[in-house]
């Protein structure tokens, strides 16, 4: 097994990646570079492969063919390293039903091998960050789906990953909590985090996004820079991929 590799300039780096699902290609060929504090926005139609593509950064889904690189760590050489940079949330936030909030986050943190007096700094630190303190002695399964998805965000930032990957994270929450992600995100990539999310809201990418990708039946069609000025060029851009998507398959 070769040695780790040094710090890369770049946090997370997918090079002509590509997964099959149900035998038809839901990610081709994607290559995509993100450095620390960046927050990259991931847009495309249902079924464009972004929950694939996601997957597959976080390691639960291994690509057919092409590499990625997670700190320089390709996954299939330095999984334990790629991993452990690494915060997911993935869509709709998957709990165990049985576990209360805080229960939640003391696994996660074991996962990630925090322990004792750090594994508790680290909870009480992200209950306080993600308004989870009246909720720490609830069952998960009794949760609202907003609930729900900030404890999911709570899972993913405990061990303050360098790279966090966030499937739709927007979903469910009330527009308070909407504002407060805005600005946990913001505050975050200050820090240095990278982020890759996905979303359905053009808004949440004009609101929080420096760069943004557009992916259409697997394939990117779009990977630029975005000011916050620029919501009315994102959607013409965002629109015309998918309407002329629409018009090849009729
Ligand atoms: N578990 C699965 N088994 C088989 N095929 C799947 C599975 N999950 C997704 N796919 C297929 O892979 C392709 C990409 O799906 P994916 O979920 O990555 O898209 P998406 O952009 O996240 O969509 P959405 O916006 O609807 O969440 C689609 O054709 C989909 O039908």
């Amino acid at each position: 097994m070769n040695a780790p590799k040094p710090a890369s300039p770049h946090i997370l780096q997918l090079e002509e990646v590509t997964r099959h699902r149900a035998g038809r290609p839901a990610v081709s060929n994607l290559s995509l570079q993100l450095e620390a504090g960046q927050v990259l926005g991931l847009l495309g139609v249902n079924g464009a492969g972004k929950s694939t593509t996601l997957a597959m950064i976080a390691g639960a889904l291994t690509p057919d063919s092409g590499v990625i690189r997670i700190q320089g760590n390709d996954f299939l050489e330095h999984p334990e390293l790629a991993r452990s940079a690494i915060g997911w949330l993935p869509e709709g936030a998957p709990l165990w039903p049985e576990l209360t909030v805080r229960e939640h986050l003391l696994a996660h943190g074991r996962l990630r091998g925090l322990k004792g007096a750090n594994l508790n700094q680290a909870c009480d630190a992200i209950i306080q960050k993600l308004e989870l303190n009246d909720l720490q002695r609830r069952l998960a399964g009794v949760l609202s789906q907003g609930q729900r998805q900030r404890l999911g965000l709570a899972c993913a930032l405990l061990h303050r990953p360098a790279l966090l990957v966030l499937d739709e994270p927007a979903n469910a929450l009330d527009p308070v909590q909407v504002v407060a992600l805005r600005n946990l995100l913001r505050e975050l990539a200050a820090n240095g985090t990278a982020v890759i999310l996905s979303t359905h809201q053009l808004t949440e990418v004009t609101a929080v996004c420096d760069r943004v990708a557009i992916l259409h039946e697997g394939r990117l069609r779009h990977d630029a820079p975005l000011h916050a000025d620029q919501h009315e060029v994102l959607e013409k851009t965002f629109f015309d991929i998918a309407m002329a998507g629409r018009a090849q398959a009729a």
